[in-house]
């Protein structure tokens, strides 16, 4: 898939943009604070998600404006698709539409277009808090299956409303057979969401160990690891069961007590978290920041590759400042990963990125496209 055009307005300092990209190849030109990564936010915002860099959505519109303004188009492998969305400030009202029709909120330009982003943050992937690298399995497993997002919702849901209840037995306003009924269902969803996390890890892991195995020239050895935060000494079937599910419950239920002395659920998929290991040993703990560095570019390059081979088309990159940080054995492998898909590169310092006379190249400056 690939964005054909491109209209801003009032996008953060994008006072007004307008643009046609390359189906391939974007460099992003400009010193720093003139509004590149702006622009790939952007064009992050029509996948459906929020912002990248996790601000909220009234702080897009430029300070001094009260509404921001996108109209984008993108072909994907069937057609030309059209998305209208727009943010007003004081309201903190948002209307989106796709080919005209207005949408309640974000999901389905993500069941739609298709982004994957890399940024210098990402090294927070692994060196970060597990919830990151839980929220980083959640996308990926729900750009290849939008519906794993409501499996994903649900057992939030239902974890907010155990907790509540766990926080109102500990108050003394209930008894421990309150929790029977969020448990029964919490099992069920969390039993499921494992189950996906731990499918997609199975694909991925591979995928992640080949490339990394391509960047270092086969000198080191990249495993990633799914730790599931109930499912840790069971053999996974290959789908759903109800053994898989009653096991859940019987661990919830023997957590009780603990859970309602601490007024949160302890045990489950919501302490699931990602292991990578270098060479057999945690990256988070022992690695290089260049090996931090290099594993966060793997992921990301995994995920999109695992999303074209899924869905048979191609997300769009977003490669935010990170280009000209590589060597040159890491940005070949990043071509090589890319060429078939469409990619937008921002740089402050083009000499250092690697065939950056093809394609388009966009300078930006001051927030205008000049
Ligand atoms: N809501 C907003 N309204 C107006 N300007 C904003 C808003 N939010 C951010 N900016 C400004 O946008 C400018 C450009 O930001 P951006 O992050 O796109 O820079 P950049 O070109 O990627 O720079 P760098 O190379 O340093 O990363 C910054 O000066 C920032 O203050």
């Amino acid at each position: 898939m690939h964005l054909t055009g491109l209209e801003a307005e009032h996008f953060r300092n994008l006072e007004h943009i307008q643009l046609e990209p390359d189906p391939r190849y974007n460099l992003i030109v400009g010193q720093n604070a003139q509004g590149k990564t702006n622009l790939l936010e952007a064009i992050w915002l029509l996948t459906g998600c929020r912002s990248f860099r996790g601000v909220r959505e009234r702080d897009l519109v430029s300070f001094d404006q009260e509404v921001m303004r996108m109209q984008a188009a993108f072909r994907d492998s069937r057609r030309e698709q059209h998305i209208t969305y727009a943010i007003q400030k004081s309201s903190r009202e948002k209307k989106i539409t796709l080919n005209g029709v207005p949408l309640r909120g974000g999901s389905r330009l993500f069941a739609q277009f298709q982004c994957v982003v890399f940024t210098p943050d990402d090294t927070m992937l692994i060196k970060g808090l597990p919830d990151k690298r839980r929220n980083f399995l959640d996308l990926c497993c729900a750009q290849i299956r939008p519906k794993n997002m409501d499996v994903l919702r649900r057992f939030e849901n239902l974890t907010i409303q155990r907790n509540q209840v766990l926080r109102s037995i500990g108050a003394g306003n209930g008894t421990p057979l309150d929790l029977a009924i969020w448990d029964a269902q919490l099992a069920v969803a969390g039993a499921h969401l494992s189950h996906i996390r731990h499918s997609y890890v199975q694909r991925f892991a591979p995928v992640c160990a080949r490339l990394y195995n391509i960047i270092t020239g086969g000198r080191e050895q990249l495993t990633v690891e799914y730790q599931s935060g109930m499912y840790r000494d069971y053999e996974m079937p290959e789908t759903v069961t109800e053994p898989m599910q009653d096991y859940y419950l019987r661990k919830l239920t023997m957590s009780s007590t603990d859970d309602i002395r601490l007024g949160y659920t302890s045990i489950g998929a919501s302490r699931d978290d990602l292991l990578f290991k270098i060479n057999g040993k945690p990256v988070r703990d022992f690695g290089s920041q260049g090996q931090k560095k290099s594993t966060a570019l793997v992921l990301k390059l995994a995920q999109a590759e695992i999303y074209r081979h899924s869905q048979g088309q191609s997300p769009v990159v977003l490669l935010d400042d990170v280009m000209g940080e590589l060597d040159k054995s890491r940005q070949e492998l990043v071509y090589s990963i890319v060429q078939e898909m469409q990619v937008f590169i921002t740089t402050c310092n083009e000499g250092a990125v690697l065939g950056s006379d093809r394609g388009m190249r966009i300078t930006i400056e001051n927030g205008k496209i000049l």
